[in-house]
């Protein structure tokens, strides 16, 4: 199996696919690690002719929230969501040097920049603050040079030779990130952009995701069940007073629960959105398509992302 990643080597995204790899059933001698410079080309290489299975994608942090490229990507494109993929993170200071009076410049992703910002502002207030692809990238140079210091895990630091100058630097110690293990959507799935005719509530079980990992290794609910969830994307086009009143009331009077939403621009004009739905059960549940039915008619379009279980560290 295929899986590509933001790299180089090192990425917190690449942490999340080596769980999901140690989780497959059977362990394929071929299991194979893609590394992209960016999150848009690791997830563009679904549709190249030898591309992968399977793409893995940051989507929200529990500090800095939603990687905005992430959520544009899932409305752009035709990607389904296999599984949920929840890290701890533990960033860490890292430097060839071995006192934090040499630093001069920081490297890291934006998002390992605003995670750590009290520390930054605190212990570091003089450094050059500079943004990478990627924390691992970050690492990657921070060990071309003497005064530099990159904001990553430590596993990327003992992978580029750097010490590890503090850990625990993120704002908040319960630090975690939520990835997306994604798939290009098959032809034969009509659980895209339906139709609501043309919804079939078994497509939850075309999620590939369950060929390769056993369902024990999912989160369970409290009665013991497969804990499954499922992501929408609707647009309004028309903004009318009560539109999205309305498309929460589906999900209430069918007594399902949310667990995210979030707006994003539509990018047609500014002031117009599309909101991001997550919630509780499977498109395969009566309540849940009767729900999903009722949200569509009050969205000028709804995409259903899919339903999928969490792997949880
Ligand atoms: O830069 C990495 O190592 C990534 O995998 C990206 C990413 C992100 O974009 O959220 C992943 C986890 C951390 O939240 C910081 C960075």
């Amino acid at each position: 199996m295929k899986i590509s990643v933001l790299g180089p080597a090192g990425s917190y995204s690449e942490k999340a696919a080596l769980f999901f790899f140690s989780k497959v059933l059977e362990k394929e001698a071929d299991n194979e690690m893609v590394y992209f410079s960016d999150i848009e080309s690791t997830v563009l290489s679904l549709w190249e002719k030898t591309g992968p299975d399977f793409a893995v994608i940051p989507l929200e942090n529990s500090i800095e929230g939603a990687v905005g490229i992430s959520m544009d990507l899932l409305n752009e494109k035709e990607a389904c969501i296999a599984t949920e993929i929840i890290l701890r993170i533990d960033h860490c200071l890292l430097s060839l040097s071995d006192s934090m009076d040499e630093i001069t410049a920081v490297y890291s992703h934006p998002q390992g920049i605003y995670q750590c910002r009290p520390f930054l502002r605190g212990r570091l207030k003089n450094a050059r603050i500079i943004e990478t692809e990627s924390t691992s990238k970050a690492a990657l140079l921070a060990s071309k040079d003497f005064h530099a210091a990159a904001i990553a895990s430590a596993d990327a630091g003992k992978r580029y030779g750097l010490n590890v100058l503090e850990s625990g630097i993120g704002s908040q110690k319960n630090n975690r990130t939520r990835f997306v293990l994604i798939y290009k959507k098959q032809d034969s799935q009509s659980g895209f952009q339906p139709d609501f005719q043309s919804f079939s509530p078994s497509d939850c079980l075309s999620n590939p995701v369950f060929k390769y990992v056993s369902e024990n290794e999912f989160k369970k609910d409290e009665t013991g069940h497969l804990y499954l969830k499922t992501s929408v994307i609707s647009y309004l086009k028309n903004d009318k007073p009560g539109a999205l009143y309305h498309i929460l009331g589906a999900f209430f009077k069918n007594d399902i629960n949310l667990t995210r939403i979030e707006s994003r621009p539509s990018k047609k004009e500014l002031g117009d959105y599309c909101f991001y739905i997550d919630f509780e059960g499977s498109t395969s549940d009566e309540h849940v398509s009767k729900a999903v039915e009722e949200a569509k008619s009050h969205s000028d379009r709804l995409k259903i992302l899919g339903t999928y279980g969490r792997l949880a560290e």
